[in-house]
């Protein structure tokens, strides 16, 4: 049996649109970067704790052939580390930064069973169009930011900030499909 360890609703419908069936596991992981962990390490490490909190959220019945999917999203500019906004005035921030530049999306995805683990990380490339305050503002004031890594959503209205993608649509929205379906290949996880 597929678990996605998420309350995500974008990644419930991503992997929804591989064919595969699955339940949804709440997990609840604090995300703190380390002092010194690169930003990659960090994203692989939270998609793993997630996977991991999901899997020992399990009745010990039902692990013997569970997978459980966990998955972790962060935009990264400079080398700074930009989650999901903690209110207005961080996302106005993280957009300004973002404005006129290229940054990276960082998401892994990773996979817990009985006694194995694998994973995957998918980096995008994203443009963004030079943004003026009372673009900025408006956004924020849409309500869109909040609850995405970078205050923004490339699936949404955010759409109109980006003058171009490089990598992957559905990395950026949090859950690289290519690689996911690969990884669940791989571990010889069902997929319809
Ligand atoms: C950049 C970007 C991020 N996002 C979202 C995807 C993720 O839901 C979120 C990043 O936060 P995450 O911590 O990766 O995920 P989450 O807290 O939403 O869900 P969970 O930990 O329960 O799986 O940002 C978009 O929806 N669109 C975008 O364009």
């Amino acid at each position: 049996m597929l678990y996605l360890a998420s309350q995500s609703p974008r990644r419930r419908d991503l992997l929804g649109q591989l064919g595969v069936v699955f339940s949804v596991l709440d997990v609840d992981v604090v995300e703190q970067r380390a002092i010194g962990e690169s930003p990659t390490d960090y994203v692989q490490r939270v998609a793993c704790d997630k996977a991991k909190e999901g899997f020992a959220s399990l009745d010990g019945y039902k692990r013997t052939a569970a997978v459980v999917l966990g998955a972790d999203t962060e935009v990264v500019l400079d080398g700074d580390v930009f989650g999901k906004p903690s209110d207005t005035a961080d996302a106005a921030a993280m957009l300004r930064r973002l404005s006129g530049r290229t940054h990276e999306v960082i998401s892994a995805v990773w996979l817990v069973g009985d006694d194995r683990e694998a994973g995957e990380v998918c980096v995008s490339k994203v443009r963004f169009a030079t943004l003026d305050d009372a673009t900025i503002d408006a956004y924020v004031a849409s309500g869109e930011p909040f609850g995405k890594a970078g205050a923004y959503a490339i699936q949404g209205r955010g759409a109109t900030l980006i003058e171009y993608l490089e990598g992957s649509y559905s990395g950026v929205m949090g859950l690289p499909l290519f690689e996911t379906a690969r990884l669940l290949r791989n571990f010889g996880a069902h997929t319809a």
